[in-house]
C-alpha cells in the first residue's frame, strides 16, 4: 500500500492541506443531532459522509473506534468500509483505539492495525504507554517495518490526566525520542499532548516525531492556545478536532476548512 516511512507521507501531507486532524466520532448524540438511528446504518451514514465533507481537506482523519466497538461485528464491518473509503481518497488515517498490552497480546494489537495485510490496516493509531513505554517497542517496530506510525499519549487533553501522567510523562517523552533518532522529517512515533494544557510541562523541542493535539472546540482550547503551547515545534503540530465541526451534518466541511485555516495561521513558524 505504502512505501514511503510514516513521517514522510505525513510531513508531506501536512505541508500541502494543513495541519488539521478531524476525528470521526459517531456518538449517539451526534447521530441524533444529524437525525440519525443509533445503528449501524445511522453510523455508517455519518461516517462516510464526514469522510466525504473532509477527505480532500484535512491532512489526517482519525476515526474513534469505541464508537465503531459498540455494534460488534456489524460496527466493525462498517469500520472496514470507512477505511476502505479514507484509503480511496488517499487520507492518512489515525485510528483512535488507545491501546497497550504486553508481550504476544501488543504483537496481536499491532498486526490488526500496523501490518499493511490486516483488514483494519491504518497509518497509524493511538497507543497507551502505562504498561511501561518498553511494552510498545513491538508496535513501534512493526508500525517502522510497514511505513505505519504511533502515537502514544503523554499529556492527555483530560482534566483527569493531571494526576497521572506528569509523573511519567518525562520517560514517555524519552522512549519516544530514542525510536525518532535518525528518522527525518518526522519519526515514527508521535505524541499525544492535549491543546487544552494550560502550559506545556515537557521539552519537545528535540522530541522529532509529530503531536497529536486533541482539545479544540468542545474541550475549550482555540487555535491560538496551539501557538502559546507549541512555540518552538509548531511545525509538528497536528490538532485534532471532532465535536466541534460533527455538529451540523450541512456545515462539516465549512467549520473543518474554518479549523484548518486557523491553526495554519496559530501555526505559521
Ligand atoms: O487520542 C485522542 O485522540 C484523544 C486524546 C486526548 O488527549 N483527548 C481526546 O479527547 N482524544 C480524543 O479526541 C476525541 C474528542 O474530540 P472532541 O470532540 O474534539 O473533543 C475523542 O475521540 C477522544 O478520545
Amino acid at each position: 500500500m505504502w512505501n514511503e516511512p510514516f513521517g514522510t507521507r505525513l510531513r508531506a501531507r501536512l505541508d500541502k492541506y494543513g495541519p488539521l486532524c478531524v476525528g470521526i466520532d459517531p456518538s449517539p448524540e451526534l447521530l441524533g443531532a444529524w437525525g440519525l438511528d443509533d445503528s449501524p446504518a445511522g453510523l455508517e451514514h455519518f461516517a462516510r459522509a464526514v469522510v466525504g465533507a473532509v477527505a480532500d481537506v484535512a491532512a489526517v482523519v482519525k476515526p474513534q473506534s469505541a464508537f465503531f466497538e459498540r455494534w460488534g461485528s456489524r460496527g466493525i464491518a462498517v469500520l472496514e468500509r470507512v477505511l476502505a473509503d479514507l484509503r480511496e481518497a488517499g487520507t492518512m488515517v489515525l485510528l483512535d483505539v488507545k491501546r497497550g498490552d504486553i508481550g504476544s497480546t501488543m504483537a496481536a494489537y499491532a498486526e490488526a492495525y500496523l501490518d499493511q495485510g490486516s483488514p483494519l490496516a491504518v497509518d497509524a493509531v493511538t497507543l497507551s504507554p502505562y504498561l511501561g513505554f518498553g511494552s510498545l517497542e513491538v508496535a513501534i517496530t512493526k508500525a517502522v517495518a510497514n511505513d505505519a506510525g504511533v502515537f502514544v499519549l503523554a499529556r492527555t487533553s483530560n482534566p483527569e490526566a493531571a494526576e497521572l501522567q506528569p509523573a511519567v510523562a518525562g520517560q514517555v517523552l524519552a522512549g519516544a525520542e530514542k525510536a525518532n533518532a535518525g528518522h527525518a522529517p518526522l519519526g515514527p512515533v508521535g505524541l499525544v499532548v492535549g491543546a487544552t494544557l494550560p502550559s506545556l510541562d515537557l521539552p519537545l523541542d528535540r522530541f522529532g516525531g509529530p503531536i497529536l493535539a486533541p482539545g479544540l472546540g468542545a474541550q475549550g482550547a482555540t487555535p491560538a492556545d496551539l501557538a502559546r503551547l507549541f512555540a518552538g515545534v509548531r511545525q509538528a503540530v497536528v490538532p485534532s478536532v471532532s465535536r466541534a465541526v460533527l455538529a451540523d451534518p450541512d456545515r462539516v466541511r465549512e467549520y473543518t476548512l474554518r479549523y484548518r485555516d486557523e491553526c495554519v495561521h496559530h501555526l505559521a513558524p
